[in-house]
């Protein structure tokens, strides 16, 4: 076997992209794509003519894996019949011309199609009768929503019947797993009989199928289907051909395609990383990824930075200090400075242009604590994370950063070693953080609202760079609108990051805080915490009386517990594993805050059900700020 089979191929279909033809082939390329499946409108509006853009490829190195969808051709009266062979005849020219070896073939919807399973295999035996005189293949997909044919069992058994070399089976794992089919079957069928697999993720809808794969497909690892498990079948039943992304999404397609086609090519060395780790030594050897080395273990939050100016500046220190931070180093050679308490430490960086508007205060960097910085950012840059340049000062640390797709930078850090991966050295000491402060312990989650058009390629980046598992997507009513939210987090629950995103592009009336952040701290007591920060003038938010009488009446709480929790404004939140206590400060500068969490008995959510309470309560605070409207 040479090199070139060895490896599996990785492709894209043309009509996940946004652009012409010509942008989407140079976007598939860059990203580093094998292959293209060729979506016949974008053929039919490119100036291109299809030997041009066979040169194209070739020269982009891609070739063309697919020419797609010839629909609505089985099963027809014969006077369509002799029709549909001639508008076959015609793309088989043209297939020529493009150097494409294999045309899908779609399951019809037509009104004119019967239901006779022989009918379909006679005539499809004509079409790759036809189709091998020309050297192509037919490939048979069973769309999920075709008039007869719509489960992939079905077309099989219909390729079975027609029984010609030239003709095998498409498969997508979105027509597949939208259907609930046990996709394991699929071992039993002969490999050399799967032409093509179509790869995409989706969410959990309950909507009609066709609307689902037209608009809401998502990348694997982007939704809810198990997609290693159905590519660990195909890979087993012996498919020899690339894996193919097929995915409809009406945010990719209006995407920058370079950056959707690195959204792509990511899921995929994340899918072929899944893959490589259970199965059939010899599928496990073809989906491995020489150079991508597994993601080290993260034991917890090094840091986080918020970008301030000279007004969020003091500001978000004076509040820190009031939660029992202690300001204990400078930076060597930057306005940065080091706020600490236990192992929760937060820089404010006056030097970076991200505060995002004058006084605004914006998180600009999460540092992770990895067993291996150096390997973690080799990781990153394999899954085309782009690597942030760094200016540094002769003797300070070496650190790397990633840029994430929401522009937050990562780091990854050892504070404890004693090489660069420390970056506590660069920093002198100015203040020693003593005693308890108010009980905070650590950072628990980095909050996020992410810019609606990458919400979906921000959660898998974070979960495939910094090797996090996905927790279920929430969805919840907020004052302004719905909200999106999903977490991402490391095994062991040290590194959290909450993404959040408002279900559809906020208008120009949105009142309530612009795309807030918060960072979040542990402590194990939360309401003496918030009673140490009360005394010390922290800024802690207020949340109104009828919040306490609901959670009495849903939750019939200890009185004595209930009471603590107004006095003190701490919101509560149960789930089944145990309980949240909770409460958060102000907004600092434009959209940033800060929250306490007290996790007991393993609580695993956020307080989504709070949330609302929360962003009505900051609503109500900057109004009465900025005096434009009721307190
Ligand atoms: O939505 C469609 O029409 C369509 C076309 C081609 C495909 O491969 C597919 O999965 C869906
Ligand atoms: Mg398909």
């Amino acid at each position: 076997m040479s090199e070139g089979e060895k490896w599996i191929r990785r492709g894209i279909a043309t009509v996940c992209l946004s652009g012409t033809l010509e942008d989407k082939l140079a976007a598939a390329a860059a990203a580093g794509f094998d292959g293209v499946e060729i979506f016949e409108n974008d053929l039919i509006a490119s100036p291109l003519s299809p030997k041009q853009v066979r040169e194209r490829c070739a020269d982009l190195g891609l070739s063309i894996d697919l020419y797609q969808p010839f629909r609505d051709f089985e099963a027809v009266p014969g006077e369509l019949l002799a029709a549909n062979l001639r508008r076959a005849a015609l793309k088989f020219d043209l297939m020529e011309q493009l150097g494409a070896d294999t045309m899908l073939v779609c399951s019809s919807v037509s009104p004119a199609a019967v239901d006779d399973d022989d009918l379909a295999a006679e005539q499809l035996y004509a079409l790759a009768a036809l189709a091998a005189e020309r050297g192509v293949r037919i490939a048979y997909e069973a769309l999920a929503w075709g008039r007869f044919v719509n489960t992939y069992d079905h077309s099989w058994e219909i390729v079975r019947r027609a029984d010609h070399p030239a003709l095998g089976l498409c498969l997508d794992s979105f027509h597949v797993l939208s259907r609930g089919s046990d996709p394991a079957a699929i071992r039993d069928i002969p490999g050399a009989k799967l032409f093509f697999l179509q790869l995409a993720d989706a969410p959990r809808l309950e909507m009609d199928v066709l609307q689902w794969s037209r608009h809401h497909r998502l990348f694997p690892g982007q939704g809810a289907f198990d997609l290693p498990a159905f590519v660990g079948h195909v890979l087993a039943a012996g498919y020899g051909g690339p894996l193919s992304l097929e995915v409809f999404n009406d945010v990719f397609r209006q995407a920058d395609p370079e950056r959707a086609a690195v959204d792509a090519m990511r899921s995929l060395i994340d899918l072929q990383e899944r893959l490589s780790g259970s199965g059939p030594a010899a599928v496990r050897e073809r989906v491995r990824i020489a150079d991508l080395p597994p993601a080290p273990d993260l034991s917890g939050y090094a840091f986080t930075e918020l970008a301030v100016d000279e007004v969020s500046g003091p500001q978000v220190a004076g509040a820190l200090a009031a939660l029992g931070f202690t300001h204990t180093g400078q930076h060597r050679s930057k306005p940065v400075q080091l706020w600490q308490q236990g192992s929760a430490r937060v820089l404010l960086n006056a030097a970076s242009q991200g505060t995002g508007c004058p006084g605004g205060a914006a998180v600009s960097a999460l540092a992770v604590e990895s067993a291996d910085p150096a390997r973690s950012a080799r990781r990153a840059e394999a899954l085309l994370a782009p690597v942030l340049p760094r200016t540094r000062g002769a003797d300070e640390a070496n650190l790397s950063a990633v840029a994430a797709p929401d522009g937050t930078s990562v780091f990854f850090c050892r504070t404890g070693a004693d090489d660069a991966s420390s970056w506590v050295s660069d920093f002198t000491t100015t203040g020693t953080a003593l005693g308890a402060g108010a009980g905070l312990i650590r950072t628990d989650h980095v909050a996020l609202t992410q810019p609606f058009d990458h919400f979906d390629e921000a959660a898998l980046f974070y979960r495939a760079v910094l090797g996090l598992d996905p927790e279920p997507v929430t969805e919840f009513a907020a004052p302004f609108g719905l909200i999106r939210s999903r977490a991402v987090a490391d095994p062991s629950h040290q590194v959290r990051i909450a993404l959040s995103v408002a279900l559809l592009r906020r208008g120009d009336w949105a009142p309530g805080v612009p795309d807030p952040q918060h960072i979040s701290f542990v402590t194990d007591d939360a309401i003496a915490s918030a009673r140490a920060m009360r005394a010390l003038g922290a800024p802690l938010l207020e949340i109104p009386d009828n919040y306490y009488d609901d959670l009495d009446a849903r939750l019939n709480l200890p009185a004595d517990l209930l009471a603590a929790l107004r006095e003190y404004s701490v919101l509560y939140d149960r789930d089944e594993h145990g309980e949240l206590l909770h409460f958060y400060t102000e907004v600092l500068g434009s959209r940033v805050f800060f929250e306490v969490v007290q996790r007991v008995g393993g609580y695993a959510g956020y307080g989504a059900a709070n949330a609302p309470v929360r962003m009505a309560a900051h609503r109500r605070l900057r109004m009465a700020r900025t005096g434009s409207g009721p307190a």
